[in-house]
């Protein structure tokens, strides 16, 4: 049966609805960056940019760098534009527009997330490089998915214990990143770590400008917890989403966060700019050795 038009939505020109993209615009290796500025950020190292599209907050480079075709997509903010640009990506490389038929063989992306990101442990300095070997999401995109088998149901149940969890909040849910690009990025500059994400950057963040929180004691409860020796180490806002649908997909993901604010000892970076620079180049020069692009 082919997708109908309601269900798979390509513009006049044939490019997919928010990206504004077409199958051939996008290269099998993809960098995510939150902020639409970044993505330039990203291709200004590139050799050459090929293609230079978005729609929205969807900013999308193509291009060369040391002879490997890459791709810089922006999300934008929160897991609510993830469930967007995970399911456009897969629609352009496994979906044929013209029969409206997911293909016979899949292809799998590699995806790496540059974002920024809280740390909740005092010991982890701003301007840390962390990876999220695991995610926590506390958003609830991935239970509108049949993604039980993919959740780690016993730690998610003991967090809910820890926590006293209010029920009326989304049951967080555990997801691992992608084990061979977890090895691609490791080194001794990168803190491997748990990442909380979260629907909001105030409030379920723990932050109180001037509204009461429902639980003014819920950042300490996260950095307490602890499950077989490890630790929630930082927030943000995308990728639990990312390791979800990329599992569900078929997908590869990583998630590799620079720390600019220190929750605990309530410290920012003094350069952001140049630690996310710092980032960048670090997850360039490794994929530029990476057997897999
Ligand atoms: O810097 P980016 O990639 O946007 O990531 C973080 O920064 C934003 C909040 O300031 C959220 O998107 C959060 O996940
Ligand atoms: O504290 C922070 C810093 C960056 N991004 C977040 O989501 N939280």
């Amino acid at each position: 049966m082919p997708l109908l038009p309601s269900e798979l939505i390509l513009n006049e020109d044939q490019s997919i609805y928010h990206l504004n993209l077409h199958p051939e615009d996008i290269a099998d290796t993809i960098i995510t960056v939150g902020d639409p500025d970044r993505v330039k950020m990203v291709t200004s190292y590139f050799d050459s940019v090929e293609v230079k599209k978005g729609k929205r907050e969807f900013v999308t480079h193509t291009g060369h760098y040391k002879g490997k075709r890459l791709t810089v997509i922006s999300t934008g903010i929160g897991t609510d534009n993830i469930d967007i640009v995970l399911n456009e990506l897969d629609a352009l490389v496994n979906i044929d527009f013209k029969t409206r038929k997911v293909k016979e063989e899949l292809k799998q992306l590699k995806l790496i997330r540059v974002g920024t990101s809280g740390a909740l442990q005092p010991e982890i300095e701003v301007d840390t490089f962390l990876m999220s070997e695991y995610a926590i999401g506390f958003d609830n995109l991935l239970h509108f998915y049949d993604s039980s088998h993919l959740q780690y149901h016993e730690v998610q149940k003991a967090f809910l214990e820890y926590t006293q969890w209010s029920s009326a909040k989304s049951t967080p849910y555990v997801i691992k990143a992608d084990n061979e690009l977890l090895e691609a990025f490791a080194s001794d500059q990168v803190l491997m770590g748990v990442t909380a994400t979260k629907v909001g950057f105030y409030g379920p963040q723990g932050r109180k400008l001037r509204l009461e929180l429902q639980d003014p004691d819920l950042n300490h409860k996260l950095s307490s917890f602890r499950y077989k020796g490890r630790m929630i180490t930082n927030l943000e806002m995308e990728t639990s989403g990312i390791y979800g649908l990329s599992r569900l997909l078929g997908h590869q993901a990583v998630s590799m966060n620079c720390i600019l604010a220190n929750r605990y000892n309530g410290t920012f970076s003094e350069n952001p700019e140049k630690a996310v620079k710092k980032l960048i180049e670090y997850v360039l020069e490794h994929l530029t050795v990476a057997s897999f692009v």
